[in-house]
């Protein structure tokens, strides 16, 4: 369980949001809206550790995440704008790195080349990732969703350069997630999930709430 208390982020003398608190429990799937520059980022990686917050918590399983670092680190996968995708190795060594820094187990080449299935790389598995167009590239760091043992993924516009058919991927993959008892927290411009029942939001830039 994720609880965020009474958040508070300030960026160039201008409050992004004000004592905003949410929990997110397992099974939840939850987006993040607002126009640009509302703060979505910025909430995410706030969320995350990674960015400065004027006052408030974050709490993981009661526990803050400063106190609590490493136990929420080996729970969280965060994909940001930056991917951590080494364009200088191809999209199965990127794979094969991801794993080995996350699993406990011996390498499974099976595993690797079924994440590639899913988001349709076979074939492109051993081209240098600068040489793969942008979509492609995303479709590499998206791959690892697939191999992740992480239970809270956060993930900040998953969806760029993704198209149609991989969205649709994207959104069997997160249900499966949740339906595992995972948590989902992301931001996207593009449409997805559409009015699905699951699907909750924190919408930013008016009065920061969370809706069913
Ligand atoms: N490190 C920083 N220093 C100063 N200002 C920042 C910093 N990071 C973000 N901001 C400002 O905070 C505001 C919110 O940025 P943020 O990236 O969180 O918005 P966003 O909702 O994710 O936008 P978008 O939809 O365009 O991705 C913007 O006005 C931005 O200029």
């Amino acid at each position: 369980m994720l609880e965020a208390s009474q958040l508070t982020a300030v960026r160039d003398n201008k409050v992004l949001f004000e004592s905003l608190s949410f929990t997110l429990n397992n099974g939840d799937l939850v987006q993040v809206e607002g126009r640009n520059g509302t703060g979505k980022t910025t909430l995410l990686r706030i969320i995350t550790g990674l960015a400065e917050r004027e006052s408030g918590n974050v709490f993981w399983n009661g526990q803050s995440i400063e106190s609590n670092r490493e136990a929420f680190h080996q729970d969280l996968l965060f994909l940001g704008h930056q991917t951590g995708i080494k364009r200088e190795l191809t999209a199965y060594e990127n794979l094969r790195f991801y794993l080995n820094l996350h699993s406990e187990h011996s390498i499974d080449k099976a595993s690797i080349y079924e994440a590639l299935m899913k988001v349709g790389l076979v074939g492109r598995e051993d081209v240098p990732v600068a040489k793969l167009s942008a979509g492609q590239q995303r479709r590499v760091a998206l791959a690892r969703l697939w191999l992740s043992p992480h239970k809270l993924w956060i993930l900040d516009e998953p969806l760029t350069a993704i198209d149609k058919q991989g969205v649709r991927v994207l959104e069997s993959l997160f249900l499966e997630h949740i339906d595992k008892g995972g948590i989902v927290l992301l931001t996207t411009h593009q449409d997805m999930f559409t009015d699905h029942p699951r699907l909750k939001k924190i919408t930013l830039g008016n009065e920061p709430c969370l809706q069913q």
